[in-house]
């Protein structure tokens, strides 16, 4: 019997996804199926999950529901030239490769019902970010599951398609620049004199108590900022530096420079 989900490409993020959605119960193990050519990434997901493996792509473009392909953009075209058109009804087609447009993957895959979507790897844990923009041929009832696929691993904001290479260079992105910020400032508690461990926790649950309370009491940045920066103190002392160093430039240039690069994946 053909399985409901496939995934093409089990890698960080397709075990990311598949993870949640087991855990959840949206699909039973035996209802997906994961295509991966790397016989360890098979084997790790066949253990872990108890899901079906194969490393013919075909096999999981089969699947009667979703398709998620989830491989670098760099080889999307080399994985579309290798599959075969599906008879019958087409599933739910969701890619979530950087840049790569829905022009691009109705090319690939005609007459579809496509979403384009970027999630990111706080997915692991439940906590992610995901932007989600649709092709033409989407139903209600397809435009509801690929809501629902992933609020199983976070939140879900819908956007025009042409916001993508802006949300891939935030949110996508915008764990790499998280992880650096964090290590950084246990770097500086380091320096300070703290011991590793205590400055890597302080920095994470800073920066988690930080998002938390920002999210939780729907507050503005800036006044949060206010709030900490006692006159003549030490976070004023501390902003200070920030800004003659030029964090904010750097933060708004990556977001624009990693934008920018998710174009280029993408042509
Ligand atoms: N890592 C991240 O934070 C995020 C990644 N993405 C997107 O997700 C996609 C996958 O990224 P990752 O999971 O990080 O990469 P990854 O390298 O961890 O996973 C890719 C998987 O594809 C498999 N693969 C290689 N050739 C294949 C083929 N011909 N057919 C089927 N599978 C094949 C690889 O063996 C690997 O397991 C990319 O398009 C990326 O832009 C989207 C959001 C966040
Ligand atoms: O770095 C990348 O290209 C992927 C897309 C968003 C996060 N990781």
């Amino acid at each position: 019997m053909p399985e409901k989900l496939g995934i093409i490409g089990g890698g960080v993020m397709g075990e990311a996804l598949l993870s949640r959605l087991i855990a959840a119960g949206i699909y039973e193990a035996g209802e997906v199926v994961v295509s991966d050519p790397a016989a360890e990434r098979r084997q790790k997901l066949a253990a872990s999950y108890g899901v079906n493996t194969t490393p013919d792509n075909q096999q999981a473009l089969n699947a009667t529901e979703t398709v998620l392909l989830a491989v670098k953009p760099q080889i999307f075209a080399a994985v579309a030239a290798t599959v075969a058109e599906v008879p019958g009804e087409k599933p739910l087609l969701v890619s979530i490769m950087a840049g790569v447009p829905l022009a691009s993957l109705a090319a690939a895959f005609p007459g579809w019902p496509l979403v384009r979507a970027m999630p990111n790897t706080p997915a692991t844990v439940g906590a992610g970010m995901t932007a989600i923009a649709l092709g033409p041929q989407v139903t209600p009832d397809q435009q509801a599951l690929a809501k629902q696929l992933f609020s199983s691993v976070g939140e879900v904001v819908e956007v025009a398609e042409s916001l993508m290479d802006a949300v891939t260079g935030l949110s996508g992105s915008g764990p790499g620049y998280v992880a650096i910020m964090i290590e950084a400032l246990a770097d500086g508690g380091v320096a300070a004199g703290l011991p590793r461990a205590i400055a890597l926790q302080l920095a994470i649950q800073t920066v988690k108590g930080t998002a938390e309370l920002l999210q939780t009491e729907n507050l503005h940045p800036a006044v949060l900022k206010d709030r900490v920066t006692s006159p003549g103190g030490t976070t004023i002392a501390g902003i200070a530096c920030l800004e003659s160093l030029g964090l904010r430039t750097a933060l708004i240039e990556a977001v624009r420079t990693a934008c920018q690069r998710a174009k280029e994946l993408g042509a």
